[in-house]
This record gives C-alpha cells, sequence and structure tokens, in this order.
C-alpha cells in the first residue's frame, strides 16, 4: 500500500483522483488546504505527496518548503495549470519531484508517481545515474560553444559554477564535466541542496558521529568523504544556509572536513560544481550568500542557454523526446502534424527542457498512432504561444484585444470555468463577460 496525501481544494476532483489511485494500491488521504495538511503531516507519514500549486491559503510551495524544512524525503508531485507553469518550475528547485499539468491525464500521473517512487526507493539525495543515450548536446552556435567551455575546463580542478533557468540541463552539464576530467572513475556525488532541511545540509554533507544531536542512531559519512577523489555536484547551491556556507568555505580551502560532534578532521580531496538559477549575486547583496564562498565557488562560470535561445536546437531535441518517449510509453509516434510542429517551435519554454520533455512525453501518450496532432499538447499552449507582444507588432487595438483574451482565459481557467467567478475576478459582469467570450470566440 501507498500512502498518499493529496492536498487539492477542488473537492470532486480529488475525490476522483482519490478514487482513482486506490485502484493502484493507494490508501489516499486529502484535505483541501495548507494548514490541515501540516497538521496531517506532523502526525502520520507518507509515501507520497499530490500538492495543487493554488490553494485557498496560499501555494503548494509553501508545503514542500515545510516539508524540506523537516527533513522529510517524501517524493513530491505538484499539480498545475497550465498558467501556473512558470513559477511551478520554481517547485522543482525548491525539491519537488516533477510537476504535472492538469487536466490530469491518469497515465501521464501513474508514470510520474511510478518514477518518484522508484527514486525514493533509491532514497539517497544523490542518486541521479545519467545515461548518456538519454542525451543530447545539440548543434546550435550555442551548444557548440558551451560544450567547448566544458571541455576546456573538465580537465582542470577548478571549481565552476553552471547558472542557468530550471530546466536547462545544469545537472547534465555538471556530469559530464566530471565524465571528461581526470577525476571520472572516481565518484560523481550530486546533492540537492534545494531539498536538504537546514538541520540536514551539514550532517549530509560533512557527515555525523553517533549521538552528534537527537536522531543521530549511528555514525554517518558525509558526501564530501563518499566523493573523495571525484566531484561533488552541489544543485541550488543558493539555498544553503549561512552556517553550512561557512562550513563549506572552511572546507573548500583546507581541504579538510569535521563530522558533526566529531574532534577528527578528515582529509578530503573533492572538486566542486556547483549550479545555481538564482542570482547569487543579488543573495550576495542580500547578505543570504558569502561573497568569499562565492568567489571560492566561481572559478569559472558556465551559463546555460535557455530553450528560447537556442531555436536551432528544438527541433533536435523534440525528436529526441519522442524518441525517448517511444520507447518509454511503447508508442510509434513517427511524425507531429504540421499544426502541431508550428506550436512547438512557437512557444517559449519557460521550463526549457524539463518542460519540452514532459510536454512531448504527454503528447506521445496520447497519440495512439503515427502522428501526433495538436489535440495532444496542453490547450493553453496554444494562447501562452500567440502572446500579444510577439505576434501583434505594435499594433495597439490588437494588442489590447489580445491582452483581454488572455486576461479572460486566465480568469476562466482560475475560476474553474464559472462565468460569474471569472466576471467577478475580472471586474466586469456576466452579461460583459459573455458579449466578450462571444467576440474572442471563446469557449
Ligand atoms: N542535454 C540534454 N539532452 C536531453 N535532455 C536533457 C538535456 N538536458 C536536460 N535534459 C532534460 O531536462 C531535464 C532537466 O534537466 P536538469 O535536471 O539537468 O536541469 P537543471 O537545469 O539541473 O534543472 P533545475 O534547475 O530544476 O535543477 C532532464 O531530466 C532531462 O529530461
Amino acid at each position: 500500500m501507498i500512502k498518499t496525501l493529496i492536498v487539492e481544494d477542488d473537492v470532486s476532483f480529488a475525490e476522483l483522483l482519490s478514487g482513482f489511485l486506490s485502484k493502484y494500491d493507494h490508501q489516499v488521504s486529502f484535505v483541501p488546504k495548507i494548514q490541515p495538511s501540516l497538521r496531517l503531516l506532523t502526525q502520520e507519514s507518507f509515501d507520497l505527496l499530490l500538492i495543487d500549486y493554488r490553494l485557498p491559503d496560499g501555494t503548494g510551495l509553501e508545503i514542500l518548503k515545510l516539508v524540506r524544512e523537516k527533513g522529510l524525503n517524501t517524493p513530491i508531485i505538484m499539480m498545475t495549470s497550465f498558467n501556473d507553469v512558470r513559477t511551478a518550475v520554481k517547485s522543482i528547485q525548491l525539491g519537488a519531484f516533477d510537476y504535472i499539468i492538469k487536466p490530469v491525464n491518469p497515465d501521464e500521473l501513474l508514470l510520474t508517481i511510478k518514477k518518484a517512487l522508484e527514486k525514493k526507493e533509491d532514497k539517497n539525495l544523490s542518486s541521479k545515474t545519467i545515461i548518456e543515450e538519454d542525451f543530447i548536446r545539440g548543434n546550435s552556435a550555442v551548444a557548440k560553444k558551451l560544450y567547448q567551455h566544458i571541455s576546456l575546463v573538465a580537465p582542470t580542478d577548478m571549481s565552476v559554477i553552471i547558472q542557468g533557468e530550471s530546466g536547462t540541463g545544469k545537472e547534465y552539464a555538471a556530469q559530464t564535466l566530471h565524465n571528461e576530467s581526470k577525476r571520472s572513475k572516481k565518484p560523481f556525488i550530486s546533492i540537492d541542496c534545494g531539498a536538504l532541511s537546514k538541520d540536514l545540509a551539514a550532517s549530509e554533507l560533512f557527515g555525523h558521529i553517533k549521538g552528534a544531536f537527537t536522531g543521530a542512531i549511528t555514525d554517518k559519512k558525509g558526501q564530501f568523504e563518499v566523493a573523495n577523489g571525484g566531484t561533488l555536484f552541489l544543485d541550488e547551491v543558493g539555498n544553503l544556509s549561512y552556517e553550512v556556507q561557512v562550513k563549506l568555505l572552511r572546507a573548500l580551502q583546507e581541504k579538510v572536513i569535521q563530522p558533526l560532534g566529531s574532534t577528527k578532521q578528515i582529509a578530503v580531496d573533492v572538486r566542486i560544481i556547483t549550479a545555481t538559477n538564482d542570482d547569487l549575486l543579488n543573495s550576495i547583496q542580500q547578505g543570504e550568500f558569502r561573497e568569499d564562498l562565492y568567489h571560492r565557488l566561481n572559478q569559472f562560470k558556465i551559463q546555460l542557454p535557455a530553450l528560447r535561445d537556442r531555436s536551432d536546437d528544438l527541433k533536435l531535441f523534440i525528436a529526441h523526446f519522442i524518441k525517448l518517449a517511444n520507447k518509454e510509453l511503447d508508442r510509434n509516434v513517427l511524425e507531429v502534424s504540421k499544426e502541431t510542429k508550428n506550436l512547438l517551435l512557437r512557444y517559449d519554454w519557460p521550463g526549457n527542457l524539463r518542460e519540452l520533455n514532459n510536454v512531448i512525453k504527454r503528447m506521445v501518450l496520447l497519440t495512439a498512432g503515427a502522428t501526433a496532432d495538436i489535440d495532444a499538447l496542453p490547450e493553453e499552449m496554444l494562447f501562452a504561444a500567440n502572446e500579444p507582444a510577439k505576434a501583434l507588432g505594435s499594433d495597439l487595438k490588437a494588442n489590447n484585444e489580445s491582452n483581454e483574451k488572455t486576461l479572460i482565459i486566465d480568469a476562466l481557467h482560475k475560476a474553474k470555468y464559472n462565468k460569474s467567478k471569472a466576471a467577478k475576478m475580472l471586474n466586469i459582469d456576466r452579461k460583459t463577460l459573455y458579449a466578450k467570450l462571444e467576440r474572442y470566440g471563446i469557449e
């Protein structure tokens, strides 16, 4: 039995989901808000959390943060409307396993849950093994320059900061740096600092001895020691607390670590690669990140391009992800219709390669035959891809209308297609809304 907690304010959807999952060996509890979910999480332990992004008393990110602060390792899947994807990708930075887009497709949900639970089985925070054939590099000028930089810096022992928006492939870049280094035969350990609680981070990195704190029932090796001779990849390094930053700086400068509660110093030889999609310079100004540590980590900087800035690679990635999804889902999608292709190429992919991979996987899943059609893409992608400024140039009237249309669709979505509610949100009366729906051809 998989103990699953659903946090979702749409009660009928939560009931539907719960009924569906119980057929697949889940024992489901559900609550509609953040507060009761936090209470429940302190009373019971769960194997899986399914959290709606938008909740009546806040966003699902609050639950995510609290779960991680408590040091719980429960896999979390965020459920989000397409319009919230831009912010929902943040949840991955904060340690969510993945997000799925509403309306939830049952097969997609089961697939994501399966992967989340498999990852939990691996238990180790540093477990993602990168399978080379799952990745491609791209042919664009920006991709070539990127891998040229990676090849140049890989054989050195320089600390590298990899910067890039969420989902641009920072982890893959870090692994490539390791594979092309002299350390390639030694461990590559990846730690998601976003998923570590403050208390857990120091012990995860530097280890502890039995009795160092409540709950330390045996000695534990830190990942620095495990990675000795190899590479330690610290993802979302901006999330480390100030105290851990001090310890990290010391470890890097003196090449020794001291497990919590121990008086013994252990010599370590580890190359550090960090990744961030925060602006660390800004965090330094805010006093949240140590400047001396930043300079120690930033001996070389690699900037990963956003997917929208490497449109020459987009077709390659689409074909690659279709191939992977065909294999994984046992489908045989050989092509995409012209309309579908146009949309895939026009959309700006705020969640980058991760979002593209998810959208393609969903598309392949929904395609029984050889040709993927536009209705296998999330409907809202159409609207997002037709953003006013891009499509309409300086035509003010057309821009205003297009903006209005986007706002209306957004409000309808948020109001779960309740037109009275949507009209209220838009501060217009119902009749005006109906007239506008007709005018813009919104169903
Ligand atoms: N070069 C690549 N080839 C194929 N797929 C890729 C590549 N880079 C990234 N991906 C896809 O994008 C997903 C996200 O990549 P990755 O976790 O490396 O991004 P990230 O920048 O570290 O994200 P985050 O900032 O959220 O941690 C991967 O799971 C994979 O599906």
